[in-house]
């Protein structure tokens, strides 16, 4: 089923900490809330481990508490547990409520109580790391062993990022609270938090709404395909343009094969020479192929998008050619080397609809990737106005208005030559059907995963995949869209 657009946010720490002030001051009570997050944790326990000696590192703000509860609902069905708890909660506060309740044994926070434990629960910090984990806390999950059961989020990982700071643990399970925060998506929080569970605590859907979430996991139900009536005929559903160069033709060629199958109506390949115009002529029949210069094509109004960059050369002639493409009014797709062009120039891209850098071409215009790549995508939107696709194995979509998407659907086979193009080629073909940019970026980088996974489907990890395996899956990944 597809999920509805609030079920895909995603909240901050700071925001998730607003939504659980909101829910207070409106009149739920905290200790509930601590008592279903602690029971959501126990519940997903209990699902995956069976009773065994079981160690609760508490830290002193809520997450502490919840850890105190989760001890206190063990403890009450047979299991051995006990706490260590790094600092105690301030008095007063709802964790202090929580630790009070707690009667069973307290062990020093020393590594010879780590030592016996054979499953830790790891209830340091969530929300309120405000800081670099460092110290006992950091000595103690550097020393696990065994199992580690997060609570919210593994101690030490930035919710936020994604980015472990100073050091998070590696857990078996995580479970949350209300809504994933992007660190549970963005490498490397996705694999540090192991399995995720999202827990519903009860948090009041006036105190959910009254956060408005500027970050979504990628999936259908953030945007719909096109849909095609029977009125239509192919020049409702637009036409892409995509130059191709005699160096690399194979990429534009990819590119173009995706935009048709995405169901784009027409597809150029306008060719650098008339060389490579008969290399493309040998290609799909479906495919209109031309020779003249790119620009001649511009006359021609109903040529609504174009894909700049798969196999074409960083020369200066190509950013010029996006730079008149772009000015004639077109929805423009810029990849290889349309961006590796504009090394250093950012402002070269304005106009664009959607840029899809991988980390290399990123930092080649944009500078340095900073560690807060969620950030660094939504500046390079907020600087160039279009919208950018970060990719990666967590690829990020982000919007010039700050709205932003976190992909997590691609296996890492994805990784392979021409899968950039072919994802261009989706990007291109979902703009000319007049997706707007940020909804075709993030349909485009859905399917070419979900095209992946398809093509993978029953193989063992590590199975190798070719950009060409994922152009049979595409009409199966549209389906899986839109059912
Ligand atoms: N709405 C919900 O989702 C609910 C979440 N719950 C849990 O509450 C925590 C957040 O609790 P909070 O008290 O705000 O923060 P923490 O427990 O994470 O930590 C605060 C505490 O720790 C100190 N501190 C922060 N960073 C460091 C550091 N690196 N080293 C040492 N000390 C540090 C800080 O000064 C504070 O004293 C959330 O994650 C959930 O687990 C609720 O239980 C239910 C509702
Ligand atoms: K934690």
């Amino acid at each position: 089923m597809t999920p509805s657009p609030s079920a895909l946010a995603l909240l901050t720490p700071d925001e998730m900490a607003a939504v659980d002030r909101a829910a207070i001051a409106g009149g739920a009570s905290g200790p509930a809330l601590m008592r279903a997050a602690g029971a959501a944790v126990a519940r997903a326990l209990r699902k995956r481990f069976r009773p065994c000696r079981t160690l609760i590192l508490a830290g002193p703000g809520n997450n502490g508490g919840d850890g105190y509860v989760v001890a206190r609902l063990l403890e009450r069905e047979g299991w051995p547990v006990s706490v260590a708890a790094l600092a105690p909660p301030r008095p007063g506060s709802d964790a202090a409520m929580a630790a009070a309740e707690w009667r069973g044994p307290v062990l020093p926070f020393t590594p010879e109580t780590l030592a016996r434990a054979q499953l830790v629960v790891d209830a340091l910090f969530g929300a309120g790391l405000s800081r670099e984990l460092d110290g006992p806390a950091a000595a103690a999950l550097r020393a696990v062993r065994v199992p580690l059961v997060a609570v919210d989020v593994p101690s030490g990982l930035d919710g936020a990022t994604g980015e472990p700071r100073g050091f998070a643990p590696q857990a078996a399970l995580t479970v949350t609270f209300g809504r994933l925060k992007p660190g549970h998506l963005l490498l490397p929080g996705r694999e540090l938090c192991g399995e995720v569970v999202l827990a519903d605590i009860g948090l009041p859907e006036a105190a959910l709404a009254s956060v408005a979430p500027r970050a979504f996991r990628n999936a259908p139900g953030l945007w719909r395909l096109p849909e095609r009536g029977a009125q239509h005929h192919k020049f409702s559903h637009g036409h892409v343009t995509i130059p191709g160069g005699a160096a690399m033709p194979g990429a534009a060629r990819l590119a173009a094969m995706s935009a048709r199958r995405i169901g784009a109506g027409l597809v150029t390949l306008a060719a650098e020479d008339t060389a490579t115009a008969t290399l493309f002529r040998q290609g799909e029949p479906g495919l209109l192929v031309s020779a003249p210069p790119p620009e001649d094509l511009l006359a021609d109004e109903r040529r609504s998008a174009w894909v700049l960059g798969p196999g074409l050369p960083p020369r200066p002639e190509t950013l010029a050619l996006l730079r008149r493409v772009v000015e004639a009014g077109r929805h423009v797709v810029a990849d290889g080397g349309a961006l590796t062009a504009a090394a250093g120039q950012p402002h070269t891209l304005q106009g664009a609809a959607i840029l899809t850098p991988h980390a290399g071409e990123f930092a080649k215009v944009f500078g340095a990737l900073r560690r807060d790549r969620l950030a660094a995508a939504r500046m390079a939107a907020a600087v160039t106005g279009a919208v950018v696709v970060l990719k990666g194995s967590d690829s990020i979509i982000a919007a010039p208005d700050g709205r932003a998407a976190i992909n997590n659907n691609a296996p890492p086979a994805l990784a392979t030559a021409g899968s950039g193009d072919v994802l261009a080629g989706l990007a291109g073909g979902l703009l000319a059907q007049n997706l707007p940019p940020f909804e075709a970026a993030c349909a485009a980088a859905w399917l070419h995963g979900q095209a992946a996974t398809l093509a993978l489907a029953g193989a063992a990890p590590g199975t190798p995949l070719v950009a060409e395996d994922l152009l049979p899956q595409l009409r199966a990944a549209w389906i899986a869209a839109t059912r």
